[in-house]
């Protein structure tokens, strides 16, 4: 039997991981669509990527919506969500319901802080992989994902019984630890050489992490009306507000997991150095989706952040200043949307 995995949300960042995961020995992935299912049924995804050329990939089956997905009564090893983290939209862990059985894992392939709970809560005897990426992938037409830039993926088990101060492990965390482990195995035989194996903790760290980066740079290019990552970086009092949020978070981090942050992470002025070589003239994924009309990862990226710090009696002002100003603009754009239908 191969390893089966489902993609659900298979948009830039999902069909460019199954793409590869397809690569693997003995692995047999399928795709659940939404708008792309027509053109995806029809002939598979194109992707062209700097790193592997241009490449085909046939799902192995295709659907169009969950219940034909349920309907295929197929067993799942990896159900791997890359849909955008909207818990203020939509509850995406319902589009799991009937595709979880024993041997599933489900594996949350998406920016931002608390994205596992609404998933551990629906399905609490499931494990549950956390994975973040630094990756740049787009999908510009139905069933065409352009990947330009990296391929780092970090997953580690989500384990959130091991926060509360219990070193007691669970019977099915060995089991969430070996299917972690055996998902870094497949994307290393697909060709990803930078998946990297983390456990419970290492990986709320990675996730923190990249919350620094992108609490920085995702509102304060909408907010300073879509300036790009490297014009924000350079600019004297944008790069100054960049390098205050960054810190404020990475600062945060270490209190509310209980650790000092891992040395290997990056520091604040380490990627605001990077960013300024960022010739690409790229925009952060928040300004893109704000220029659509879409809805924004701000619960994700900013709102839960400042939640669990504030749990824990920290404030985040910096954070608090955008995601109050961000959350208003966009509840009036909907208003406004809404008025004129
Ligand atoms: N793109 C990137 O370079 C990076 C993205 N990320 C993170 O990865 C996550 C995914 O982002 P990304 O791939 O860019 O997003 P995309 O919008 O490209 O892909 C999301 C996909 O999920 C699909 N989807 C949403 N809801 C459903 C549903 N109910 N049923 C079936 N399909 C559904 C969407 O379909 P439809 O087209 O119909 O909306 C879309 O194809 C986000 O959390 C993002 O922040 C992290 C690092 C880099
Ligand atoms: C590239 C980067 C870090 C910019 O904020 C990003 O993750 C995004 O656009 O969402």
């Amino acid at each position: 039997m191969p390893t089966r995995i489902l993609l659900v949300g298979a948009g830039a960042i999902g069909a460019f991981y199954g793409s590869r995961l397809a690569c693997a020995p003995n692995t047999a992935v399928s795709a659940l669509c939404r708008s792309s299912y027509k053109a995806v049924k029809a002939n598979g995804f194109k992707v062209t990527s700097p790193n592997y050329g241009d490449s085909m990939f046939r799902p192995e089956h295709t659907f169009g919506s969950p219940d034909e997905a349920k309907q295929a009564a197929l067993s799942w090893d990896y159900l791997l969500v890359a849909t955008k983290a909207l818990p203020d939209v939509n509850d995406d862990s319902t589009l799991l319901e009937g595709l979880v059985g024993p041997e599933t894992s489900i594996v949350l392939v998406q920016n931002g802080l608390g994205v596992e709970e609404p998933y551990r809560k629906r399905f609490p005897k499931a494990s549950i992989l956390s994975a973040v990426t630094i990756a740049s992938a787009v999908q510009p037409n139905h069933g065409s994902i352009t990947h330009n830039r990296w391929t780092r993926i970090s997953i580690g088990p989500y384990l959130p019984h091991l926060d509360s101060g219990s070193t007691t492990a669970e019977p099915s965390d060995d089991t969430a630890t070996q299917k972690n482990s055996r998902l870094v195995e497949l994307l290393k035989a697909g060709g990803i050489a930078d998946a990297e194996l983390y456990d419970h903790a290492g990986l709320q760290f990675v996730r923190w992490h990249k919350i620094a980066i992108n609490a920085a740079m995702n509102p304060s290019s909408v907010l300073s009306g879509g300036t790009g990552n490297q014009e924000m970086s350079t600019d004297p009092e944008l790069s100054r507000h960049l390098l205050a949020v960054m810190n404020e978070v990475l600062e945060t981090a270490p209190k509310v997991l209980g650790k000092p942050l891992p040395p290997k992470l990056a520091s604040a002025e380490r990627i605001l150095g990077s960013t300024k070589k960022n010739s690409s003239g790229s925009k952060p994924s928040m300004q893109i989706d704000w220029e659509k009309g879409n809805r924004l990862e701000l619960e994700v990226i900013l709102g839960n952040p400042i939640r669990i710090a504030r749990d824990k009696g920290i404030e985040m002002p910096r954070l608090q200043s955008m995601y109050a100003l961000l959350r208003k603009a966009q509840e009036n754009r909907e208003q406004a949307k809404e008025s004129k239908l």
